[in-house]
C-alpha cells in the first residue's frame, strides 16, 4: 500500500541529507581558506570589506584546516564565535537574529576591551550576526561554517531548493493535488529552513520529522472519531452512501455492517439504487453472507422511499445503524443530485459518506470536490488502497474537501476495511 510514494519520500530525505551535508563541508572549506585568496565566496563574504575584523580571519590565523584537523578547527572556530554560538546557533529559530542578541557584545566592551582577543571575537560575532540579521535567505555562511566545525548543520534554503523540486514532481506524479502539495512544501520549508542539527541526530531525522509533520497536517484536516459519533447519536444512525458506479459502494456497506456487527451493534442495510439492474441481486448477496437485514423495492422505485422504510424497521425493531445504498451518480447527472437531495429531506441522514477508490488518484480527488460542493458529505470511505501505490488521493482528499477521510478498503473480503487513521497513514508513508 503506497509503496510508489513512500519510495519517493525515502529518496526526498536522501538528497536533503547529501546536499545540505556537502554544502555545509564546502562553506566549511572556504571559510577556513586564507582571505586574500580573492574567490569568489570571499568577494561576497562580509569579512573581505574588513580583513581585519574578519571571524574567518581570526579563525585562519589560529586554525589549520576543518577538513583536515576538525578537531582543532572546531575548538578554534568555536572560540572565535563564541557568542555567535551560544547565543544563537543553538537557537533552531534564530534564521535572522534581532538586535537585542547582536548588541551584547557591544555592551560587554567595556569590560572585555582589556581583553583585545575576546573583544575582537565580541565584534567580529556581532558582525557575523549583524550581516546575518541583514540576509534574509537563511544564517549565512559564517554561522552555518561556525555551526559545522562545532558538529552541527544548519539547513539552508538552497540545500532544500533541489530536492524539494524533485520531491513536488513527486507528489504530483503520485497524484497529490496541486494545492496539497504546495502546502507539503511549504511546511517542510517552514519547519527546516534554518533548523540546526546538533551530532546527535541525522539531517534525515530532521526531515524526517519535518515530512511526517507536513503530511500530517493535511492528511489529518477534518478528523472526528466516527465511533464516537455513532455511539453518542440517537438510534438508529442513518448513514447513506453516495459516488460513482463501481468504486466499491456496496462492497464497502457490507464491510461497514460486518464492522458495526462486530462492535455489538444491530444493522439493516437499504437498497437506495433502485437505478441500476442487478443492483438488488448484488446486495441481497452480501446481505445473505453476513445474515443482516435487508430493505429493498422494484427496480425503478424511489430511493427515498427505500431509505425511509429502513429507518421505520430500524425504529420498529430496535435496530441501531441503518446502512443506505444509492446509484452510482456523476455530479453531472441532475436528476440523481436531486434524488440525494430528497433522501436527505426525507430520511434526514446523521451522515452521507462519499466514496472512491484510492487508485483513481486525481480523479476522485476531484469527484469527493464536486460530490462535497453538490450535497454536503461527512467524510470519505477510500477503498482498493490495497492495490493503490501512489497514495495521492488518501493524501489530499481531506485538504480539498474539508471532509476527512473515514475508512480504508483493503481488499474484497468483509473485514478487509480499516478505521482511517492520518498518524498511521504518515507512518506508512515516512515510518522507516
Ligand atoms: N481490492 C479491492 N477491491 C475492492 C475493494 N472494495 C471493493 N472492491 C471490489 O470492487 C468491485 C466493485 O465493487 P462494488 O461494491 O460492486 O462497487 P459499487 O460502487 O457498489 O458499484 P455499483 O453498484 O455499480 O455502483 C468489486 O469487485 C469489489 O470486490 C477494496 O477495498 N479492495
Amino acid at each position: 500500500m503506497f509503496d510508489g510514494l513512500k519510495k519517493k519520500l525515502d529518496s526526498f530525505r536522501e538528497d536533503v541529507e547529501e546536499t545540505a551535508e556537502e554544502n555545509a563541508a564546502e562553506e566549511a572549506d572556504l571559510d577556513d581558506e586564507p582571505a586574500a585568496s580573492g574567490d569568489a565566496a570571499d568577494a561576497e563574504s562580509p569579512e573581505t570589506e574588513s580583513p581585519d575584523a574578519s571571524p574567518g580571519s581570526q579563525a585562519d590565523s589560529t586554525a589549520p584546516s576543518v577538513g583536515v584537523d576538525a578537531e582543532s578547527a572546531a575548538s578554534d572556530a568555536s572560540e572565535a564565535t563564541a557568542v555567535a554560538d551560544d547565543e544563537t546557533i543553538d537557537d533552531v529559530e534564530a534564521t535572522t537574529v534581532d538586535d537585542s542578541e547582536a548588541k551584547p557584545a557591544e555592551g560587554d566592551g567595556s569590560e572585555r576591551d582589556s581583553d583585545g582577543t575576546e573583544s575582537l571575537a565580541s565584534e567580529e560575532a556581532a558582525a557575523a550576526l549583524q550581516e546575518d540579521a541583514a540576509d534574509d535567505s537563511g544564517p549565512g555562511r559564517l554561522k552555518r561554517a561556525a555551526a559545522f566545525a562545532t558538529g552541527k548543520i544548519i539547513i539552508e534554503e538552497e540545500d532544500l531548493e533541489d530536492p524539494l523540486w524533485e520531491l513536488e514532481m513527486a507528489l504530483l506524479e503520485s497524484d497529490v493535488e496541486m494545492n496539497v502539495a504546495e502546502e507539503i512544501l511549504d511546511t517542510i520549508r517552514e519547519k527546516m529552513i534554518g533548523e540546526t542539527r546538533a551530532q546527535v541526530e541525522t539531517t534525515g531525522e530532521l526531515v524526517q520529522t519535518a515530512l511526517h509533520d507536513a503530511l500530517y497536517e493535511v492528511i489529518s484536516v477534518g478528523q472526528f472519531d466516527f465511533d464516537e459519533r455513532v455511539a453518542e447519536s440517537e438510534k438508529p444512525v442513518t448513514i447513506v452512501f453516495t459516488g460513482v458506479n463501481g468504486v466499491g459502494k456496496t462492497t464497502s456497506i457490507a464491510k461497514m455492517a460486518r464492522y458495526f456487527e462486530n462492535q455489538g451493534l444491530s444493522v439493516v442495510m437499504a437498497n437506495g439504487d433502485t437505478y441500476r439492474a442487478g443492483a438488488n441481486e448484488q446486495i441481497q448477496k452480501h446481505a445473505e453472507n453476513l445474515d443482516t437485514k435487508l430493505i429493498t423495492h422494484e427496480q425503478g422505485g424511489d430511493p427515498a422511499a427505500v431509505l425511509y422504510d429502513a429507518v421505520e424497521y430500524a425504529e420498529a425493531h430496535d435496530v441501531d445503524v441503518v446502512l443506505g445504498d444509492t446509484a452510482g451518480r456523476l455530479h453531472t447527472s441532475n436528476d440523481l443530485m436531486a434524488q440525494l437531495e430528497k433522501i436527505d429531506r426525507v430520511v434526514d441522514p446523521d451522515m452521507t459518506l462519499f466514496v472512491d477508490e484510492a487508485v483513481a488518484g486525481q480523479d476522485a480527488v476531484e469527484r469527493a470536490k464536486t460530490f462535497n460542493d453538490a450535497a454536503e458529505i461527512d467524510g470519505a470511505v477510500l477503498t482498493k488502497a490495497d492495490a493503490d501505490s501512489n497514495g495521492g488521493a488518501a493524501i489530499s482528499i481531506a485538504y480539498v474537501t474539508g471532509k476527512p477521510i473515514l475508512f480504508l478498503g483493503t481488499g474484497q473480503g468483509y473485514d478487509d476495511i480499516e478505521r482511517f487513521d492520518p498518524e498511521r497513514m504518515v507512518e506508512r508513508l515516512v515510518g522507516e
